[in-house]
């Protein structure tokens, strides 16, 4: 899948800014980025739902908005947002799917009864939908985006109402699919799960701000990252708070975690800052994670005080 230039206005909002994308076979893609930047809609573009205002898109050879029709057959597309009937038991979602995509009854008895066993939903075939956990729901909502095996699977933030071990297991279902060859293109606002793909885009304010290996991007920051010790983590984060050269702070328990420009920070001139403001604390260096990454990429430095 390759975007180009690809963009999206909604009045005079540019909620999609010239964004481009490649997205290789059988990877699993993450887009991350805070509420409001373009996750969705270019989702939504990429996936032939949404007309973008300008750019290119290619997806499994084909022209989208053009071949949009034909792309449908090859995609499957999930969202927050349960989107089977909650009225209808397990089952008889699936078949329901199984129907609009055309698929023989002969095969899709097959189909169905391995898609409940795969998404552990075998005891739960005759249960209405609509009474179902979160996390139940989400895992019939991925059989149902993938009853017709879609080479491609667009995942608009999955799970953002599954508690953490649900969650673990969805993305294990998600990297099972892709080991069989399924491309998926999936949104998140959480850190461990964007940390298990691939590679990552950050989006901020419609606009790519990064895309890699999240690894990769990890060690590709061009900041420091610094942990305080202290008795008093919040009145260090208040001593510091308008200090030059620090990006963004964060109180992690009784650590102050801090990341800051490289080269105009370091652990004693951080110590020396705290001394003068009354506060013993010891500094040693930390190592980046996604979540500095996230921070660096989408933090407006006109918010800075010099
Ligand atoms: N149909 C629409 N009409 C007008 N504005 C829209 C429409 N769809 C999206 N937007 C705006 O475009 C911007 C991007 O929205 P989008 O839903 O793509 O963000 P997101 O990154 O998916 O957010 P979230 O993480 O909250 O789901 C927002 O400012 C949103 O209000």
């Amino acid at each position: 899948m390759v975007a180009r230039g690809l963009t999206r206005r909604f009045g005079s909002l540019v909620a999609v800014d010239n964004v481009e994308l490649t997205v290789g076979k059988a990877q699993v893609y993450g887009f991350l980025g805070p509420n409001g930047s373009g996750k969705s809609t270019t989702i939504r573009m990429l996936c032939g739902l949404l007309l973008p205002s300008a750019g290119d898109i290619q997806v499994l050879g084909l022209s989208i908005p053009r071949d949009a029709e034909a792309l449908k057959r090859r995609i499957g597309y999930m969202t927050q947002k349960f989107s089977l009937y909650e009225d209808l038991t397990v089952q008889e979602n699936l078949e329901f799917l199984a129907a609009v995509h055309d698929i023989p009854r002969a095969h899709s008895k097959t189909r169905i009864d391995e898609l409940l066993a795969r998404y552990w939903l075998h005891d739960r075939r005759h249960q209405l939908a609509g009474t179902m956990s979160g996390g139940q729901k989400q895992r019939l909502a991925l059989a149902g985006s993938v009853v017709h095996r879609p080479e491609l699977l667009f995942l608009d933030e999955p799970t953002s109402a599954v508690d953490p071990q649900s969650r673990r297991e969805f993305w294990d279902s998600l990297f099972e699919l892709a080991d069989a060859g399924t491309t998926i293109l999936v949104s998140t606002h959480y850190m461990d799960e964007a940390e298990r793909c691939h590679r990552l885009a950050i989006l901020d304010e419609g606009r790519l701000v990064a895309d890699g290996a999240p690894a990769h991007l990890c060690a590709a920051l061009p900041h420091s990252v610094w942990l305080i010790q202290c008795d008093a983590p919040r009145r260090a984060q208040q001593a510091l708070e308008h200090s030059t050269g620090i990006v963004a702070m964060a109180q992690i328990g009784a650590q102050l975690r801090v990341l800051a420009e490289r080269d105009s920070v370091s652990a004693r001139t951080l110590e020396q800052r705290l001394s003068q403001a009354g506060i013993q604390a010891h500094v040693e260096a930390g190592a980046p994670n996604l979540e500095d990454v996230f921070v660096a990429a989408t933090h407006d430095p006109s918010e800075d005080a010099a």
